[in-house]
């Protein structure tokens, strides 16, 4: 799919003015935070902006992108750009995804949050990181893709026939790759869920990719539609295997796609898992919601990059604006992961304002990267960065 400049959507901005569909969406993250605490439901909204503990490292995530500064270049010409990358032989439209956010969900008017997600991602070319934890089958996100690609989120069930049965059925889905998520085998410590001990609900909705697969449903002793609780309890049962090095012989017979790990922040753990036959790495510390008192995820990215050699790494955490992306991408982020942002987003508008965000975010790393005289995402190698 070829896409216009991402540039463009400022034009499009002015033209509509005041008058147009669009700036009734906001236009900075704050206010975009703002708003959508006022549209969710109090359970939902303290779900998603929550974090760990005393959210210090969730904020960290975001002010430490202030550390760092791009240096821009002159005389260079950067006119046209193409923020096209190549990752696991698929091009993508730009170096951006919607990153894995269960309950997601629950952020849409309707109730289906996930295939909203999924119609948002076919029309801007951003690909969608799909949770084990939708309220819609991944059948059916996939269906929604329109060409673009996406990736399967897998939390790994102690249940290994499980684990497999969702794995092919991405696979079969069309998905292009599995992402497995390794920081959250168990909650962290969540002050705000706690506070509204909704989490148990909330999480009881988002169940359809274990309740629609028929491995789950052959272990649960009852008729499942007419008694969901069961599958609840079954879920509870089975959900959260703690992953050890020695499970990943078995995730990697598990597929043939891209396997990539999800929450890598140390090198040591990147080479590693390079050295176990992973096509990718992950570098992400679950915006904080899972341990408090870590590092910014955007100052580990470094050490995660040059560990990782040749496989690409993908990165979330704190992102929150197209310069961010740009930033990313120069420390070494072969694609960057939008999390709340495009949840808020679609809160807000739906479809529509999930598009809203990411073209956006888009907008402003195309133009950042036009002012700053870097035509495509290889040029941001070349010494872009430096600590302020
Ligand atoms: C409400 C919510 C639910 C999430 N669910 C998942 C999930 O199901 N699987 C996963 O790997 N990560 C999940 N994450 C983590 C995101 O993939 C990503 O790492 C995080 O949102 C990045 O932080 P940021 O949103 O502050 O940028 C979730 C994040 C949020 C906010
Ligand atoms: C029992 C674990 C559920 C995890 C829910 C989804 C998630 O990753 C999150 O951060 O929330």
């Amino acid at each position: 799919m070829t896409h216009p400049p991402f540039g463009n959507y400022q034009n499009e901005i002015y033209l509509n003015g005041l008058g147009g569909v669009l700036p009734t969406l906001p236009m900075t993250f704050a206010e975009l935070e703002e708003r959508a605490g006022q549209a969710l439901p109090p359970s939902v909204w303290s779900y998603v902006a929550g974090g760990a503990g005393d959210e210090n490292t969730q904020r960290a995530n975001v002010e430490a992108f202030h550390r760092w500064g791009l240096m821009p270049r002159m005389l260079v010409g950067a006119t046209e750009r193409d923020l096209s990358v190549e990752l696991w032989g698929t091009r993508w439209a730009a170096p951006v995804f919607m990153a894995p956010i269960g309950v997601v969900g629950l952020c849409a008017q309707d109730g289906h949050g996930d295939l909203a997600t999924a119609r948002a991602a076919a029309r801007t070319g951003v690909p969608m990181c799909a949770s084990t934890l939708g309220v819609d089958p991944l059948e059916d996100v996939a269906a929604e893709f329109g060409g673009t690609p996406g990736l399967f989120q897998l939390y790994t069930p102690t249940d290994r026939d499980l684990a497999e049965s969702l794995v092919r059925r991405a696979e079969a889905a069309g998905f292009a790759g599995i992402v497995v998520t390794l920081d959250t085998w168990v909650t962290g410590w969540r002050p705000r869920d706690l506070a509204t001990s909704n989490f148990p609900q909330l999480r009881g909705q988002c169940l359809a990719n274990y309740t629609s697969d028929p491995h789950f449903r052959s272990k649960v002793d009852a008729d499942l539609d007419a008694d969901p609780r069961a599958g609840v309890l079954h879920w509870a049962g089975v959900f959260g295997k703690s992953l050890t090095w020695d499970d990943l012989a078995w995730l990697r017979s598990l597929t043939t796609l891209p396997l990539i790990l999800k929450g890598i922040c140390h090198p040591e753990d990147a080479r590693r898992a390079r050295d176990h036959g992973v096509d990718g790495i992950y570098c992400s510390n679950h915006g904080g919601r899972q341990a408090n008192g870590g590092l910014p995820a955007i100052d580990c990215l470094p050490g995660v990059v040059e560990a990782a050699g040749d496989l690409p790494v993908l990165f979330d955490s704190g992102v929150r604006t197209g310069t961010d992306v740009v930033k990313a991408l120069a420390l070494g982020a072969s694609a960057v992961g939008i999390g709340r942002p495009y949840a808020y987003g679609l809160a807000l508008g739906g479809v529509d304002g999930i598009v809203h965000v990411l073209r956006s975010i888009l907008a402003e790393a195309d133009l950042t990267m036009a002012v700053d005289g870097y035509a495509d995402v290889a040029a941001l190698a070349d010494d872009a960065i430096r600590r302020c």
